[in-house]
């Protein structure tokens, strides 16, 4: 196989979040949890994106991660790597998104770095290098309260300068008007004065598309799913890749118990459960139960395995931002997010092991740690659900056929749950 192009995603939701774009975009496309194995057959395609669980890890563990994906899809062929990022910039000061970009720009042998977070479908737009969600500056967005990445700059020359060995300048949306040629001279202008990345305007798909065309012209680009419609678009103008309709991936309807697990504490995710609750009953974690002990996730499984037969189930740990940082000062942040995230994997192994093949997970770190414990090496595409969450078919691994919906935790509308179950039935 030899690939157009090569993804690495630092979270999973991320990942089937890009895949979901290229393959939208008409390339074929898998999405594989880590680098798989020589065994796992994989079909004929133009694109994969290794999904990586780095988003909220130290950064030598992450740069070393990110290092040997990009290392495995060149030797397949890939020329160009995209580096995928969330596209509300999730970091800390502390972040790995400097240290990443640093190490695959040596290796790439690049000088300056084309990021952007853009997603316009999603509302995420760059203008003079700072990020808006929807109407607000990232500062001022849900994600100033995430539990683990909180966002409290919107400018992200700055953010990504705190993080990054080198300098970090900007392609403002003037320039990317312009187009492919005006972005490629002033990033060779942004290389000469010694900047090591470029912050790039984006707000428009057109600007995706001239953002696309540039980045094609290095071998390392570094942003979130608008990034990779740019870059898909790129590949299929130049004719290097053939526009292929998304092919459905399964015919036969997936019978059986349905559930959703839920440990996104997002403002989108919370709105989606209150929603979901009135028509289907809900399990509402107690984290600190969790935190103290294996019970509740025992209760849990007894819990739905009462009902499941009957109607699909939502467990969930989600709590509102003043609940957890309430818990965090108690108990220590990452101590907190670990534990409820593998209680969750937990009871995502017992629910597949009392026969539910239709599972959608809320939250890039949650999950990581189900689709980690319940070892799925792989996913092709199925339909998108809504922008940035497709329906994802398993391949290979111990249980057999499975669909999954990955949620990025700020991703959907109210009823998200809902339509997600509609076409999974
Ligand atoms: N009640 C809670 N209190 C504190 N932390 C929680 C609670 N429930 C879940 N968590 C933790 O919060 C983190 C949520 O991160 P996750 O990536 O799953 O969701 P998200 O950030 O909303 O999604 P995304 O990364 O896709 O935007 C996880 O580590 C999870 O274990
Ligand atoms: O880019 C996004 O916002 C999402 O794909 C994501 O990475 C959330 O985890």
């Amino acid at each position: 196989m030899t690939l157009s192009l090569g993804c690495i995603a630092d979270d999973y939701t991320g990942a089937s979040d890009l895949a979901n774009t290229l393959a939208k975009e008409g390339l074929r496309t898998i999405q594989t949890i880590g680098i798989p194995t020589d065994d796992l057959a994989l079909p004929e395609v133009d694109a994969i994106v290794v999904s990586l669980k780095i988003r909220s890890i130290a950064a030598p563990e992450a740069v070393e991660r990110a290092r040997a994906s990009d290392r495995w899809l060149r030797e397949r062929g890939a020329d160009h790597v995209m580096y995928k990022i969330c596209s509300t910039f999730d970091s800390t000061d502390k972040g790995n998104i400097g240290p990443v970009l640093d190490s695959l720009r040596a290796d790439a042998g690049e000088t300056t770095v084309l990021v952007t977070p853009a997603f316009p479908q999603t509302g995420r737009t760059v203008y003079q290098g700072n990020l808006f969600v929807g109407a607000a500056p990232l500062n001022e967005s849900p994600l100033k309260d995430h539990p683990l990445n909180p966002m409290h700059d919107a400018n992200l020359v700055r953010v990504l300068a705190r993080q990054s060995a080198a300098a970090v300048g900007l392609v403002n949306l003037a320039i990317v008007a312009r187009g492919a040629e005006a972005i490629v001279e002033r990033l060779a202008q942004l290389a000469s004065d010694g900047n090591g990345a470029a912050i790039t305007d984006a707000v428009f798909e057109s600007d995706l598309e001239a953002i696309g065309a540039a980045a094609l012209r290095q071998r390392l680009s570094i942003g979130a799913s608008g990034l990779g419609l740019g870059l898909a678009r790129g590949l299929i103008a130049a004719g290097t890749v053939r526009c292929h309709e998304r092919t459905a991936v399964y015919g036969k309807p997936f019978a059986g118990p349905a559930a959703i697990l839920a440990g996104s504490c997002s403002q989108a995710t919370l709105e989606q459960i209150a929603k979901a609750e009135q028509t289907m009953p809900v399990l509402r974690l107690d984290p600190e139960k969790l935190l103290n002990g294996r019970e509740e996730a025992q209760l849990a499984l007894d819990w739905a395995a009462e009902r499941m037969a009957r109607t699909p189930v939502i467990i969930a740990s989600s709590s509102n931002p003043d609940d957890v940082s309430r818990l965090q000062t108690r108990y220590g942040r990452d101590a907190v997010g670990q534990v409820i995230e593998r209680s969750l994997a937990a009871i995502a192994e017992g629910l597949v092991g009392r026969g539910v093949r239709r599972l959608i997970v809320a939250g890039g770190e949650t999950s990581g740690a189900v689709v980690d414990r319940l070892a799925i090496p792989a996913f092709s595409l199925g339909q998108e659900i809504v922008a940035g969450v497709p329906v994802l078919h398993s391949i290979g691994g111990r249980h057999g056929d499975m669909v999954l919906a990955l949620k990025s935790g700020n991703f959907g509308g109210e009823s998200f749950f809902a339509d997600a179950l509609a076409i999974m039935a």
